[in-house]
């Protein structure tokens, strides 16, 4: 399962605290590009938490504290030097809930490039924006009402914005935190096809509590349970013929 190329995002012995409390145990995983990873298990036992430590959302949470290494083309992601504007464009996020700004279309998508000085003209700019929102599979249903406000989509519509948005600054890693579970199965079904079409330019992270979904989209899963990475491998694998006793009760339904 490991192969010698180096790997997009590594993360070596960490642990995440809320206060006293342990949510992330000493978890060790390999991130590779062109793969959709996708995190499973239980409520509550550290998926998001750990995403979140890829691109330091943990950062603006108050009480929460990262022990460990992660690392994003073989350099420290926690370390001094290590700019977190930077980082956060180069590992995108997506959100359960879709969270457009109170702006139009065209600005939800153009703002990242803007201040991330990616444009060099209008023309530009309004290049990047097309781009992204294609990519997004979004371009053909807001092309002619670019003005209008991105909050005035439908969910769905709202989620694929929000990718466009990540998408825009040119990242190299998606995180996306149940990026379909707010949405119907029409829109979830696309927002999987688009994972399916963007898997070959960025390493996507995807958490979700849908089994069905993991085996769909991704290529590799991660099985986590009570704060432990309990096994990671192929989805192939991990669903049919998974090597601990503890994934094979999650994904027959014995629990979560
Ligand atoms: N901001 C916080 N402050 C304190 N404890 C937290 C905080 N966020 C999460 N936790 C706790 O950390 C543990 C892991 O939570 P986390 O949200 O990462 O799990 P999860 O596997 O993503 O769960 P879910 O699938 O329900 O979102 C839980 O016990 C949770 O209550």
């Amino acid at each position: 399962m490991m192969t010698d190329a180096p790997h997009k995002m590594t993360a070596r012995d960490v642990s995440v605290f809320y206060g006293e409390k342990q949510a992330v145990k000493n978890v060790s995983i390999d991130i590779d590009m062109d793969r959709v990873t996708a995190f499973i298990g239980p409520s509550g036992c550290g998926k998001s938490t750990f995403l979140r430590t890829l691109n330091r959302m943990n950062d603006t949470i108050g009480n929460a504290r990262v022990e460990g290494q992660i690392t994003l083309d073989g350099e420290d992601i926690y370390s001094s030097g290590m700019d977190v504007v930077q980082l956060r464009a180069r590992v995108g996020m997506v959100f359960q809930k879709p969270n457009p700004f109170p702006k139009s279309i065209f600005e939800n998508v153009a703002y990242g490039p803007r201040i991330h000085g990616l444009a060099n003209s209008k023309a530009d700019l309004e290049e990047i924006v097309a781009r992204s929102l294609r990519r997004a599979g979004l371009w053909e249903e807001v092309k002619d009402r670019l003005n209008d406000s991105g909050t005035a989509l439908s969910g769905g519509q709202q989620q694929r914005l929000c990718i466009a948005r990540a998408i825009a600054v040119d990242p190299e890693v998606i995180l996306m935190d149940e990026p379909a579970s707010a949405l119907d199965p029409i829109a979830t079904a696309k927002i999987e096809e688009l994972i399916h079409e963007l898997r070959g330019r960025y390493a996507i992270v995807i958490v979700t509590h849908n089994m069905q979904q993991a085996a769909r989209v991704s290529q590799r899963t991660a099985f986590f349970h009570l704060g432990n990475l309990v096994e990671y491998g192929d989805t192939d694998n991990i669903f049919t013929a998974p090597r601990e006793e503890r994934t094979k009760d999650y994904i027959t339904g014995r629990y979560g």
